[in-house]
């Protein structure tokens, strides 16, 4: 079946000076001369005007030409560049849609890139997380994995791996002997080797994971102590109920927000208590688990005055309970009623969550804690490269285990297959249609 041609405007919606519309595909020339009348010379502008079904002028701009094999998704390619307003993209959008091409999914131009060898996945997602990057350093680093540095380190592992099954293979189908234990040791060796830098490698990936998405801070405390409130001070909105009822939230909420372009995860959590209904209990068990995968804990208590004894006694109680290693941060809240002065009070912060007093020192004090390095080193990355690189270390360990126990080199060469598949998967050389579709999905449209 051949291509379709799709077509999207490329720039963002709204108003600017200039709307580009990208066009791609096997009708890309037939579709660009109606339209702009004689393609001019590869990648070269030249100015034409857009002419609609009866010849009327739609619009006037520069047309480019990027015949295929050499342009941005391997196919045939033109961009439109009209004037920025909707009225004007869209009718230029309807008349391409008459001549037969249609409009494009969201990732789609991305999608044919990867499809047509153009570029590896790691590649076609760092274009999309450049666009989105929060950050400078997220900027930087999507910048690194978008040169293919990141591809490149994966592919220099699963070139030593394919070394060694091939070692292995060899051995298996050849040799009349097994490999003696001497050989194995080799390859025990040699799978250490790979289990340190892969490990390195998931390291720097997942820095940049966290430059990408953000740490996850819990506010974490107990009932009433203002923990929905300071999440709604913090997103800016009435991302959760806030009622004088002990007890109010039950489930954990979570709210992705930005302090000066850093990105942030926050989680708000039931207030901490023993006793309470099952719904409670189980929001409290919600809760810890939260609080156990947290970067940082807000640790919200109501100013002295505002808290009674029995209150006192159960924020010390918690403080005993935190899970340890994790960094916290008591946020004291509420001095909207006893006068406290707004911001630091020695390792805590104070603030008023329903006057917003103290909630920039707060924000300060986040930014301060939680910015990830911007080493050389970072390459931006996802989740899914995490989990296959994840993987892949599973699987190296296992191939190691076999090694070491000299169980044959069938069960180590079969690990050593499924560690390198995992990591196939990262840049796209293993991949499948339910991967591919979930990955270009979450791109825009025109991307
Ligand atoms: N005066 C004052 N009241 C506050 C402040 N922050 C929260 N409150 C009030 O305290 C009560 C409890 O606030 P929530 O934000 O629901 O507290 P919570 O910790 O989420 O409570 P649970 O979810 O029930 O554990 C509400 O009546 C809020 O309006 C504050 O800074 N000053
Ligand atoms: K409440
Ligand atoms: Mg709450």
């Amino acid at each position: 079946m051949p291509e379709a041609t799709i077509c999207a405007v490329a720039t963002p919606s709204g108003r600017g000076g200039i709307g580009v519309i990208r066009v791609s595909g096997p009708q890309t020339a037939e579709i660009a001369r109606a339209v702009a009348g004689p393609l001019p010379p590869a990648r070269e502008a030249a100015w034409r005007r857009f002419r609609g079904a009866e010849g009327e002028t739609l619009d006037e701009g520069l047309i480019l030409w990027f015949p295929g094999p050499g342009s941005f998704t391997g196919e045939d390619v033109a961009e439109l560049q009209g004037h920025g307003g909707p009225i004007v993209m869209d009718r230029l959008l309807q008349r391409l849609l008459g001549l037969g091409a249609r409009l494009a999914e969201p990732g789609e131009f991305s999608q044919r890139a990867f499809l047509n060898g153009r570029m590896d996945l790691t590649r076609a997602e760092a274009i999309a997380d450049l666009i989105e990057a929060g950050s400078e350093a997220a900027a930087r680093a999507a910048v690194r994995s978008l040169r293919g540095e990141f591809a490149r380190t994966v592919d220099q592992l699963v070139e030593r791996l394919t070394g060694l099954r091939v070692h292995l293979e060899a051995g298996i189908d050849f040799a009349e002997e097994p490999l003696d234990g001497l050989a194995l040791d080799d390859v025990t060796h040699r799978i250490t080797a790979l289990e340190g830098d892969l490990a390195e490698t998931r390291r720097r990936a997942a820095q940049g994971q966290q430059l990408q998405e953000g740490l996850t801070v819990v506010i974490a405390g107990r009932p009433n102590a203002g923990k929905s409130s300071l999440l709604n001070a913090l997103a800016g909105r009435d991302a959760a109920i806030v009622t004088e009822l002990a007890g109010t939230t039950r489930d954990v909420l979570d709210a992705h927000l930005h302090i000066d372009g850093m990105p942030l995860r926050v989680l708000d959590t039931a207030g901490l208590r023993e006793g309470g209904d099952v719904v409670e209990q189980e929001g409290v068990r919600r809760a810890r688990q939260a609080m156990a995968a947290a970067d940082r804990i807000l640790l919200v208590v109501e100013d002295a005055a505002g808290g009674d004894a029995d209150d006192q006694s159960g924020v010390a109680s918690i403080e005993r309970e935190l899970p340890p290693g994790i960094p916290m941060t008591r946020v004291i809240n509420k001095i909207d009623l006893t006068q406290r002065p707004a911001g630091l009070a020695g390792e805590a912060v104070a603030v008023s969550a329903l006057t917003g007093a103290g909630m920039d020192t707060l924000r300060d004090h986040l930014r301060g804690r939680l910015d990830v390095s911007d080493s050389e080193a970072v390459f931006i990355a996802r989740r899914r490269h995490l989990q296959s690189l994840d993987q892949a270390g599973a699987a190296l360990a296992e191939a190691h285990a076999a090694a070491a126990d000299e169980l044959g080199e069938e069960l180590v060469a079969e690990s050593l297959r499924q560690a390198q598949q995992h990591l196939g998967e990262i840049t796209g050389t293993v991949t499948t249609e339910d991967l591919l579709g979930r990955i270009f999905s979450t791109f825009c449209i025109g991307k």
